[in-house]
């Protein structure tokens, strides 16, 4: 399947996961827009990827996904610029209990906020023709995490947010596929904020549990979550899912009960 002439948006692309799917992206000859908080890591981000990738390809956003007119300015300025828009990976994320509502402005509010903005531009009821939408989740919303509770929230939000609108996209005819992934431990600098109380508050003295489970389950790299993404971006029967990745299994669904009378 090509997806050559697609467009896509990537927020938190700057790295880590983002920045493999970011690539991954590129690789299909897919112009991207790369929407991130961090200014620095972004404007490197952009040297390298114009390096490897040829200028023109994609474009560094800096934007607080927090701030609701910004994210809708950053999607506004990729359509603007590449005069459309087919996917939409909601990917930032941060691991903060201390400042536990940031987190659930990041991880949970600005998702639902980013899927809407997708489909104010891809869905067939404003005129526009289609598209995915991918929200990361996490395996914490299966395995509830004694070193992150408001973050192991967000997360059961997300697959719950992206089930629902799934369906509506479904039942409303939309032409926008809305689906979640949920990886377990990956190697990129979120993992290494087990290390601060500035990020874990009180629950940081459980920092050497979370290093025994991180050696438990293993760590995965991003380029295999990239590798999710793309089949979720790919596979058209694929609306509502839920997909794992895992050291165990690799990448696999979840599946649920369908619900009894
Ligand atoms: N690393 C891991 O073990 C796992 C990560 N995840 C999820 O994957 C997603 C990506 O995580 P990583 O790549 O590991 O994190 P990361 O910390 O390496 O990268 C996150 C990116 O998001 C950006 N960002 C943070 N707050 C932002 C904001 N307000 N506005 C715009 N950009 C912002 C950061 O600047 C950074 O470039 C997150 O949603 C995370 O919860 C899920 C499961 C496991
Ligand atoms: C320092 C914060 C990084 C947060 C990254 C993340 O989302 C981690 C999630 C783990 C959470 O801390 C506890 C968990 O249950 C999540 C991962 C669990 C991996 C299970 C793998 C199961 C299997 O291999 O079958």
């Amino acid at each position: 399947m090509s997806l050559s002439g697609k467009v896509g948006l990537v927020t938190g692309g700057a790295q880590g996961i983002g920045r493999a799917v970011v690539e991954s992206l590129l690789n299909s000859s897919v112009k991207v827009a790369v929407v991130d908080l961090n200014q620095e890591v972004g404007n490197e981000c952009q040297v390298q990827l114009d390096a490897k990738y040829g200028e023109g390809n994609c474009t560094f956003i800096q934007c607080d996904i927090t701030d609701g007119d910004k994210l809708k300015d950053a999607f506004q300025r990729t359509v603007d610029l590449y005069g459309r828009l087919d996917y939409v990976v909601n990917n930032a994320g941060i691991n903060n209990e201390n400042d536990w509502e940031k987190t659930i402005q990041v991880n949970l509010t600005s998702v639902i906020k980013g899927t809407y903005l997708a489909l104010d531009h891809m869905s067939k009821e404003h005129g526009k023709s289609g598209g995915v939408v991918i929200n990361v989740s996490s395996m914490a919303a299966f395995l509830h995490s004694p070193h992150q509770p408001v973050y192991t929230a967000t997360k059961h939000g997300v697959i719950g947010f992206t089930r629902a609108i799934a369906d509506a996209s479904l039942l409303g005819d939309y032409g926008v596929r809305i689906n979640v992934l949920c990886p377990a431990f990956v190697n990129t600098p979120l993992l290494h904020s087990v290390e601060n109380e500035a990020n874990m508050g009180k629950f940081v003295k459980f920092k050497d549990d979370f290093k025994q489970s991180m050696n438990k389950f293993g760590v995965l790299q991003p380029p295999l979550i990239a590798e999710g993404v793309m089949r979720l971006i790919t596979d058209s029967g694929l609306n509502g899912a839920v997909m794992k990745i895992t050291c165990s299994k690799g990448i696999h669904f979840h599946t649920y009960e369908p619900p009894s009378a």
